[in-house]
């Protein structure tokens, strides 16, 4: 579980989180949705480590992070935007044997933990590949699958979307709900709702620093669920669905 209490964090006079607590629990689909500046790269940078905060604390499986920052980091994946900026190889293999590497796991166990994080991604057998010659879709694959390789519990992803078209974004949700039927948790950060809502348990909103709204999803109500989603994110910036039967719908609305 990753737990925050009460954080604050500042920049200068600005301050980007503002009391916020929360409880994400193990196994569970998040998705952390909020206006731009709302702070929601912010928080999750909190979650390993990333970032400390200036009041209040993070917990991991109860263990504060700031205690145990390489647990922290072991539990909690994260894939940021623009994922080719952050690979550190040539070949998808070698970037994600990196941080397994990094542990002292043994080549074996490297080599199994390769194996599994890109066939959980769809990319088996494409580990010699040069990462300069993938597509858009295909390196936010290589980079959930270099932080799949740490095998964590929780795998927050930062607006995994964009600049991804049509087929890339519908590859990559078909793998983001294999590997969350399979146990894996996620926080998804977005101020777009179309495409994750059908995949989440919960939205939770962020509004200058602090949660605006927090919905529990029932999975089997779609459309009551983007009803409410839609009524506790009013005003917020955040782009929900109509409904899930015509997600296209309401495209373009705003609420
Ligand atoms: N390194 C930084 N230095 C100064 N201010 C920052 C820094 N990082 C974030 N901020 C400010 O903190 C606030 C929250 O930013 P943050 O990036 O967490 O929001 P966000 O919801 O992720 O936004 P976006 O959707 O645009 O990525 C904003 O006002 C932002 O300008």
């Amino acid at each position: 579980m990753i737990e925050t209490r009460e954080l604050v964090c500042r920049y200068g006079d600005a301050t980007a989180l503002d009391g916020v607590s929360l409880r994400i629990a193990d196994g569970e689909f998040v998705v952390l949705a909020g206006a731009n500046g709302s702070g929601k790269t912010t928080l999750v940078r909190q979650f390993n480590g990333l970032e400390t905060p200036d009041e209040g604390e993070v917990f991991v499986d109860g263990t504060p992070v700031a205690d145990d920052l390489v647990g922290a980091r072991r539990r909690v994946g994260m894939v940021f935007q623009n994922p080719r900026d952050q690979f550190v190889a040539a070949t998808v293999g070698e970037d994600v044997a990196f941080g397994p590497r990094n542990l002292g796991l043994s080549e074996n166990e490297i080599e199994r933990r390769v194996g599994d994080a890109l066939t959980a991604v769809g990319m088996e057998g494409r580990g010699d590949e040069r990462i300069d010659r993938l597509s858009g879709g295909e390196h936010e694959r290589v980079a959930i699958a270099g932080a799949l390789a740490m095998e964590p519990d929780h795998l927050v992803l930062d607006e995994p979307f964009t600049g991804l078209d049509e087929p890339a974004r519908l590859s990559v949700l078909d793998r983001l709900s294999e590997l969350s039927a399979e146990g894996v948790g996620f926080v998804v950060v977005t101020h777009d709702l179309r495409d994750v809502l059908a995949l989440a348990d919960r939205v939770v909103a962020l509004a200058d620093g602090r949660v605006a709204a927090d919905v529990g999803l029932d999975a089997d109500a779609d459309a009551q669920s983007a009803a409410a989603v839609r009524d506790a994110l009013s005003g917020l910036g955040v782009r929900v669905p109509g409904s899930e039967a015509d997600p296209k719908a309401n495209a373009d609305r705003r609420c």
